[in-house]
């Protein structure tokens, strides 16, 4: 079965566009629990512009599922998920500036840095998974990683898909065949809908985890708006 982790970076910056606490992280985080999910995943960046450092020690109690943090690992997130210990981080090489995470680990390139990194993160119980793009070469060399799973960065599948180009779901069926025999454990995530997730799960085999926050959000913003609008008719009617 495929876990659904939400990721609630959205719900942060929703937050910090006016100030206060409205809507509250813990609050999304515990009611997202109820309704199902099965993880909260936060995405720190440095600039703290959604998810702040505050917020993961403010959800570590509150997350009874699966935290997943994800981020880039310079000293202070490695610090940072040391001592929050979540289920699982996830490790993404974005740059500061980037508007959102845009690419994979170049997992030979960056082998020495990452073992290092995950054998930190091990050390304490923490499982580890590193952000690949659907490249076999990537996901095979992965496993000298140390990592416990891979997550398959899932921008160009759903970019392909919304095009009606079905086949661009190819190289993620691959890069699970391998990540399967090696024994590597496979998330998936970004960009991620109702409308691209059932093909996706039908077609990748052995997909453990969907971390989904972008598209989650908008579309339960969509879904719930009737619902409110008529909340508010019916107090200004009465
Ligand atoms: C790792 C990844 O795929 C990202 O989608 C991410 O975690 C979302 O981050 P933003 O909410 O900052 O776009
Ligand atoms: N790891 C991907 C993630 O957490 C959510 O990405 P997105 O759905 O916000 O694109």
């Amino acid at each position: 079965m495929t876990k659904l982790s939400v990721n609630i970076n959205k719900i942060a910056t929703l937050r910090n566009s006016r100030g206060g606490d409205v809507p509250n992280v813990v609050q999304v985080a515990k009611d997202a629990q109820k309704f199902g999910a099965e993880g909260i995943t936060v995405h720190p960046r440095p600039d703290e512009r959604h998810i702040r450092y505050q917020d993961v020690f403010d959800l570590r109690p509150v997350v009874t599922t699966e935290f997943n943090i994800e981020g880039n690992p310079i000293r202070k997130f490695i610090d940072l998920v040391l001592k929050a210990k979540p289920e699982q981080v996830t490790l993404v090489p974005d740059a500061e500036d980037a508007i959102t995470s845009n690419a994979g680990w170049d997992t030979m390139k960056h082998r020495d840095f990452l073992k290092e990194v995950i054998s930190e993160f091990k050390a304490k119980g923490i499982r580890t998974s590193i952000f690949v793009d659907p490249d076999p070469a990537m996901v095979k060399a992965a496993l000298h990683t140390g990592t416990d799973r891979i997550e398959l960065y899932t921008e160009e599948y759903a970019k392909q898909f919304a095009k009606g180009n079905k086949a661009g779901i190819a190289p993620y069926v691959a890069c699970a065949e391998i990540a399967n025999e090696l024994g590597l454990g496979i998330n998936a995530g970004h960009d991620l809908s109702l409308e691209n997730i059932s093909y996706f799960k039908n077609k990748v085999p052995g997909l453990l985890e969907v971390s989904i926050g972008h598209a989650l959000i908008a579309e339960s913003l969509y879904q719930g708006m009737e619902y409110v609008i008529n909340q508010y008719l019916s107090l200004l009617r009465s």
